[in-house]
């Protein structure tokens, strides 16, 4: 029993497969030198009792906890991680209460050195960068301080599944968003592809503990895959010395007595059976990864948990697999698709029940029965009987209380009645009963409403709307044929000079442009014209569209410009004018609502066929005629008098 208040480094283990991860972890912190206690959380529905014999070998304690699995898993499907259904087991962390504060460390991390100085930190809850996103922590190592309040908000959040990667890294970090940020040296996550090389030369020193996240672990991989000088190599290296001075075969005396098989058994290459070279098998999750096609050796892997192995020697070690709980996978080394079945182990399916059927030789004709038995009944859906609505239970004091809904008429409500007087029969007059009328509702119920806007009515807002519109109407030509636009957008009939911010100009002050071009009929699917119907008559004086080819007319204008500039140039002294062709790509370009029309009324000299002459430009610009008026920018004159004293107001 741990003495109160107790600081212990902790891990968790939930199968067999991590075995060799979380002895090389507790004799790694040993060696470095810890003064603190060890514990291992274990899930004793799925570790073997082999096994906790061997973590009892170096843990101080050895506890069981329930196991806490996600529900939801698809999360960690999105981390090709399945196998961490059951990490939100690290939750009992919290319950622990027998210990002050635990350093809780994963199974596949290794101490360089013993990081003792966390449990000294004033933080409740510590941990260090994620290399995966590092404003989040990586829960691999966490300094916390058990207590029930936050076990118990952990373990509703596992319970509805509340984590974004499905596993307890998601879920602790949605918790903990404020955590203590530690040293990245604390845990330290090489991978096979790590890049930052300078950084890892300059900090190596002071790395505390590597950490081997990802689905390989180097007991997995087996010693020979991490040969190499990468960081990943350096720090599996370290995993490998560690294991190497407590497990491997040649560094004890005899297997008899000092090698744990069952650890040699969970480290790939390193369970060997005298006189042959079976080496140990891989956890199934692992497989994938870990087998590569063509060895020798994976061909002689026997399966996991099979006892027929024809060669034993005295000191084979035989695994006690525990039961499989519902959510465990069955355990199985072989990988059908990598690699062919392994020779020495007895064939799949060797134990299934055998039953052999003969054909029959009954010569006897096959006779239909009297009587078959009858189909049943009663094989109808019943219909599920509506359930009889029910008033759900008041909640509220209002709802108890409410009084009845009623409706009251104007006609109804008698202002303060005066006493009743006392009535004599006699005295009653014979009333004739009448039809009760309806109110009359305005002609337009919209009268009732009010016309205008809040702000119609402020004068200071009248008067600057009104010195505003009269600078502008002042300095505006609208467009030839108006004239002067005050005068005609203080309209002739008689509107009234509206102030109004929200009015819409009138028909006549508003702009018409020149040409109305009207919609051209198109055919119909079928090829007839449309139905003459609905449509609108041609509107007077304007050239129909059909006429109206922007080409011809553009080379109209450029005409008639050349035309009055070379009668001003020969006044002038008589030179002669340049022609010039019309811009790159616009030659021969026709609109495309333009239909040639013959000309009528010899207005146009082109006869059909003919191509329009090549016109002269020489003006400023299509838009200039002299004699003609046009839209001139708006420039409003700055504020009046009146209008500075409105703005300063
Ligand atoms: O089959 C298993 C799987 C996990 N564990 C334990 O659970 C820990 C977490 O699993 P691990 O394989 O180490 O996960 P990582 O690859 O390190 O992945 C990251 O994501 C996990 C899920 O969020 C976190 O638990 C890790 O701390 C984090 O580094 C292990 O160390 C073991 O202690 C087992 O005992 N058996
Ligand atoms: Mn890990």
């Amino acid at each position: 029993m741990a003495e109160q208040g107790e600081d212990v480094y902790a891990t968790l283990l939930l199968n067999d497969n991590y075995l060799p991860g979380a002895l090389v972890l507790a004799h790694s912190l040993r060696d470095a030198g810890t003064t603190k206690k060890l514990a291992v959380l274990v899930t004793t529905d799925t570790v073997s009792s082999d096994c906790m014999a061997e973590l009892q070998k170096v843990y101080d304690f050895v506890v069981p906890v329930d196991r806490i699995v996600n529900q939801t898993p698809a999360n960690l499907f999105l981390m090709d991680r399945g196998d961490l259904h059951s990490v939100f087991t690290k939750i009992n962390l919290w319950k622990l209460l027998q210990f002050r504060r635990i350093v809780y460390v994963d199974a596949d991390m290794v101490a360089l050195r013993a990081p003792d100085e966390l449990f000294a930190l004033s933080q409740p809850f510590s941990a260090a960068p994620d290399i995966g996103w590092p404003d989040l922590f990586n829960s691999g190592l966490m300094v916390l301080n058990p207590n029930m309040g936050d076990y118990y908000a952990l373990l509703a959040m596992a319970q509805r599944g509340i984590s974004f990667d499905g596993a307890d890294q998601g879920l602790l970090n949605m918790y903990y968003k404020d955590y203590n940020r530690i040293s990245f040296t604390y845990n330290v996550t090489p991978s096979a592809h790590y890049q930052y090389l300078p950084a890892f030369k300059h900090f190596q020193s002071g790395i505390s503990m590597a950490h081997f996240i990802g689905t390989d672990k180097p007991w997995t991989m087996g010693r020979e895959a991490s040969k190499g000088g990468s960081p990943y190599d350096e720090m599996a290296g370290r995993w490998w010395a560690v294991y190497d001075r407590h497990f491997r075969e040649s560094s004890l005396e005899s297997s008899a007595t000092g090698v744990p098989l069952i650890v040699q058994y969970h480290t790939m290459g390193e369970y060997r059976l005298p006189g042959l070279t079976i080496s140990s098998p891989v956890p199934e999750s692992r497989s994938k990864t870990t087998s590569r096609p063509g060895s020798a050796e994976q061909a002689n892997k026997p399966a996991m948990g099979d006892t027929s192995l024809e060669a034993r020697g005295s000191g084979e070690y035989t695994p006690e697999v525990a039961e499989p709980t519902g959510t465990e996978s069955s355990y199985s080394a072989w990988d059908a698709s990598k690699a062919p079945p392994p020779s020495n182990s007895q064939p799949e399916a060797a134990n299934f029940p055998q039953t052999h059927y003969d054909m029959s030789s009954d010569p006897t004709p096959f006779k239909a029965p009297d009587k078959y038995p009858e189909p049943p009944k009663n094989m109808w859906y019943e219909v599920p009987k509506t359930p009889t609505y029910q008033k759900p239970a008041p909640i509220f004091p209002w709802e108890i209380n409410a009084p009845k809904p009623t409706r009251v008429f104007q006609e109804d409500t008698v202002v303060s009645e005066p006493p009743a007087p006392e009535i004599h029969p006699e005295e009653i007059p014979t009333v004739t009963p009448t039809t009760p009328t309806l109110r009359i509702v305005p002609a337009d119920p919209w009268q009732t409403f009010s016309q205008s806007n809040a702000w119609d009515n402020i004068p200071e807002i009248e008067r600057y709307i009104g010195n505003l519109q009269k600078n502008r109407k002042g300095n505006i030509q609208v467009l030839q044929g108006y004239g002067t636009g005050i005068e005609q957008v203080s309209s002739p009939g008689g509107r009234r000079q509206s102030l109004k911010l929200t009015d819409f100009p009138t028909e006549l002050e508003r702009p018409s442009l020149p040409v109305t071009p009207a919609p051209i009929r198109r055919p119909s699917f079928w090829g007839e014209e449309r139905d003459e119907e609905g449509e609108l008559p041609a509107a007077e004086g304007v050239p129909s569209q059909s006429e109206w080819d922007p080409t011809k007319q553009l080379d109209l204008l450029a005409r008639r410009q050349s035309d009055v500039l070379s009668q001003k140039l020969s006044l002038d002294g008589g030179r002669e004018i340049p022609s010039r062709s019309l811009p790159y790509g616009s030659e021969g370009v026709i609109s495309p609502t333009y239909v040639p029309q013959l000309p009528k009324d010899g207005g146009f000299s082109n006869s059909p066929g003919t191509t329009i002459e090549q016109p002269s430009y020489g003006g400023p610009g299509a838009s200039f005629e002299k004699g003609e008026t046009f839209p001139v920018q708006e420039t409003p004159l700055p504020p009046s008098e009146e209008e500075k004293d409105v703005l300063e107001t």
